[in-house]
């Protein structure tokens, strides 16, 4: 662990820019990504949610003293990871989500797992990912045990967590810091790496078989080598769609959530 965790770190005052960490949710439909993304957002458990809806908001956020500005990623795969090159080049940390009443989301978040591995194999570039147990408050249902999920974690060499989005607000809030927090530090190790999306989606003949292996064939690994990369449109040049919530204004530090694209809660 980095020794400037906890403390102002050197060039980090309230004048300098604030850290740009991108941080995508993953997980089987129904895992509570969504709900976990709103709550930590909003302090709000909101339960209904359109579920093909996928959206990335931003917040200001402080990590350790640190301004950090927090880009959040709430995917919308169906059953298995698709079209990854959205995120798999655009995020620094990745939270994988299963509920912990669903033993289909947890071998999901298993095949998530495996995918962020072999990317990171494919490409040198690790990026870390944190795995969640999400649905603490429905333990009697509980078809995962807490063992199960930290022997997952443990396989990838991840942190892992038991959340609830319906339950205390500062348990959630802890969980994305220590997504920002891993993902620092990894961006400490190679600062000059910049967030890349893919333009096109093309399958690399040689790496269609890897991924098919692993039951993951809908998903394409490309490499820089191989297809054109451009770097995520700054928020500046994205559409923005800027929502006021009163609540959000009253608790949090950012006085408005800043939403790329469409954001149908509020
Ligand atoms: N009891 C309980 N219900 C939850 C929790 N998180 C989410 N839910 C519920 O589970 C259902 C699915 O939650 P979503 O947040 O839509 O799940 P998702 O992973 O975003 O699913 P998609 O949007 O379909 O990809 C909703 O009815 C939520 O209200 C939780 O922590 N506890």
């Amino acid at each position: 662990m980095s020794s400037v965790f906890g403390k102002p770190r050197a060039g980090s005052g309230p004048q300098s820019a604030p850290l740009e960490v991108n941080l995508a949710i993953l997980g089987r439909r129904g895992a509570g990504k969504s709900a976990l993304t709103v709550k930590f957002l909003t302090k709000r458990f909101i339960s209904e949610y359109d579920p093909n809806l996928e959206d990335t908001y931003s917040s200001e956020e402080t990590v350790d003293h640190q301004p950090v500005h927090l880009r959040v990623m709430d995917t919308a795969d169906l059953d298995t990871p698709r079209n990854c090159e959205r995120y798999l080049n655009w995020a620094h940390a990745f939270l994988v989500v299963y509920g912990i009443d669903s033993r289909q989301s947890f071998d999901s978040s298993s095949s998530y797992l495996e995918l962020l591995a072999l990317h990171a194999k494919e490409t040198q570039r690790s990026v870390p990912a944190l795995l969640l147990g999400n649905k603490l408050d429905m333990a009697q249902y509980r078809q995962v045990t807490k063992a199960e999920g930290v022997a997952l974690a443990g396989r990838f060499g991840c942190l892992f967590f038991e959340v609830s989005a319906c339950l205390d607000f500062e348990h959630v809030q802890h969980v994305f810091h220590e997504a920002v927090r891993e993902a620092r530090r990894e961006l400490e190790k190679s600062p000059l790496t910049r967030p890349l999306f893919i333009s096109e989606e093309r399958a690399l003949p040689h790496q269609a078989p890897l991924t098919a292996r692993h039951g993951l064939a809908s998903c394409t690994f490309n490499t820089l080598s191989t297809v054109s990369l451009k770097e995520m449109p700054t928020v500046a040049q994205a559409k923005l769609v800027t929502v006021k919530s009163s609540r959000a204004q009253s608790k949090r530090k950012a006085p408005t959530l800043t939403l790329l694209k469409g954001f149908k809660i509020f």
